[in-house]
């Protein structure tokens, strides 16, 4: 995993006051870093536009207009006039060696957004709407410098924003790259070093960002062993039974050794699921709240505070009982609409999805804060897990998931891996990893995917 930053000031601060490394210096490295990303990467187009603001975001488009010159036909556009230091002195050195500087927008193979980084203080005017529009227009490969212009330091987008293939970030990852409204614009995100090597440029962080290896899949080491070895998940199945057999059957391929589906009515279920009227005596781990409906509120409270591991989903978000789990070491998997109910029964806040979405780190924070013991997965375009204040990013999926019973499979894999053992925490990261890297395995379109093919690419992970 990578550790994510809400700011990088102090960091850059430190860089000058414990290594000695110069303002200049770390511009040139940031800079340098993007030429080669170009060069390796897009060797073979001509033109580049290179458009700058006035702060050190525009310093580092300068200097990179002066490392470039000659080796591809540069266009540098000073959207206003420099105001930082840096920016005045990177223009100074681009002006020496004759370096192109236009005053009319054009089309290019490449641009190379440098208009506002990390300084980005204000709703942008009306003017910086048009040039983002219109640099949106292009059919050019688009790299955004540090980060896309017009998203702010929490990865807000209040008007427009440059819509990036790919986003150059200084030093360290920005949590502000990993909103779910940042995600329609970021593109790939590659990191840049600035004279220093990461691991020695980054501080302590509790935020961090998922990579595929830290998915722990539950491969069997012991030869010893029988179905009873690897748990007995029961699913509990509502008055929408669907949900509760979707999660059952992606459990039973993730490697739970038993699956059962509670359900008082009849199933037609396949051969190898089993059906049960109670929870089982030996049941090792719990799902419930997928298409769950109205139940009897004794027998859910009853299985609410039978001591197994639980995952907890959809219409348990929506009633008071959710309350009196939440000291708990329970999985809670909402989607932003339950999550905002969830933060009204548990008086946290009282906010709309449109408050959660703008400012989703937040409200999962304060959530982690007031209940620690819980594994919070909140689903989104990037999936946040919490637990006692440390944080997790998903970034894997993509809309394909975007589709009626993904969040039933999903249930169904933290299930199987908490019937198997798994811590919460782990298992929750396992299985929404397996959950979006699989996605990504169904190759035909990105529309047509359906439970039954989520699951199987899981099987085959
Ligand atoms: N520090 C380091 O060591 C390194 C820093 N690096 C680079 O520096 C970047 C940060 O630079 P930064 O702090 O100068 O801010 P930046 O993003 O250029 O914007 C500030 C300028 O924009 C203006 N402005 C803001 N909002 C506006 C609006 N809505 N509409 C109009 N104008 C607006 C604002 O104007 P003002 O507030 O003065 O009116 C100011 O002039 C960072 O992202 C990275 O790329 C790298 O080189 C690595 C080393
Ligand atoms: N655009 C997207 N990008 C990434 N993941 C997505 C996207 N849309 C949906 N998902 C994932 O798909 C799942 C949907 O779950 P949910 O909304 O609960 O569906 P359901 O209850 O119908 O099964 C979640 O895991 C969510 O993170
Ligand atoms: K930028």
């Amino acid at each position: 995993m990578q550790k994510l930053f809400d700011e990088v000031n102090s960091l850059d601060k430190r860089c000058y006051e414990k290594f000695l490394l110069s303002e200049d210096l770390l511009m040139e490295h940031a800079a340098s870093s993007m030429a080669l990303y170009i060069s390796e990467n897009h060797s073979s187009y001509k033109s580049i536009l290179i458009i700058c603001g006035s702060g050190n975001n525009g310093a580092d488009g300068i200097t990179l207009a002066r490392l470039l010159h000659t080796k591809f036909d540069v266009k540098l556009y000073l959207f206003s006039d420099a105001k930082s230091e840096m920016a005045k002195l990177q223009l100074q050195r681009a002006h020496a060696l004759g370096v192109n500087v236009v005053d009319e927008l054009s089309n290019a193979d490449v641009i190379v957004d440098c208009i506002f980084g990390t300084g980005l203080n204000k709703p942008l005017n009306q003017n910086c709407e048009n040039l983002i529009n219109t640099l949106n227009s292009y059919e050019s490969i688009k790299i955004a410098c540090d980060i896309p212009s017009g998203i702010n330091s929490l990865g807000q987008v209040e008007s427009v924003a440059l819509e990036a293939d790919v986003t150059i970030t200084m030093g360290a990852l920005k949590t502000s790259l990993f909103t779910d409204v940042a995600k329609d614009y970021v593109g790939k995100i590659v990191v840049a070093d600035l004279g220093i090597q990461r691991n020695l440029y980054e501080l302590d962080s509790n935020k961090y960002l998922l990579d595929e290896s830290d998915m722990n899949l539950p491969f069997r080491n012991k030869k010893n062993s029988h179905k009873g070895s690897f748990g007995h998940l029961n699913v509990v199945a509502g008055c929408k039974k669907g949900a509760g057999i979707i999660a059952a059957k992606a459990a039973f391929g993730f490697g739970a050794g038993l699956v059962s589906v509670v359900c008082h009515e009849n199933l037609d279920l396949p051969y190898h699921i089993m059906q049960t009227h109670f929870i089982s005596e030996n049941c090792t781990a719990i799902a419930i709240g997928m298409g769950l409906g109205k139940y009897e509120t004794q027998e859910i409270r009853r299985l609410l505070n039978k001591d197994v591991a639980k995952i907890i989903d959809a219409d348990l978000f929506y009633d008071e009982l959710i309350c009196e789990v939440l000291n708990q070491e329970v999985v809670l998997t909402p989607h932003p609409k339950e999550f905002v109910s969830l933060l009204k029964l548990c008086a946290i806040a009282d906010i709309d999805v449109s408050e959660l979405q703008n400012n989703r780190f937040l409200y999962v924070q304060m959530f982690s804060k007031k209940y620690p013991k819980v594994v919070l997965l909140l689903k989104g375009a990037n999936v946040i897990i919490s637990q006692n204040e440390k944080l997790f990013v998903n970034s894997f999926g993509s809309a394909v998931l975007s589709k009626g019973g993904s969040g039933d499979v999903l249930s169904g894999l933290v299930g199987s891996l908490l019937a198997q053992g798994y811590k919460a925490l782990d298992a929750a990261i396992t299985a929404s990893l397996a959950h979006a890297i699989a996605s990504r395995n169904y190759k035909k379109n990105n529309y047509s995917l359906i439970p039954s093919h989520l699951v199987e690419e899981i099987r085959k992970l």
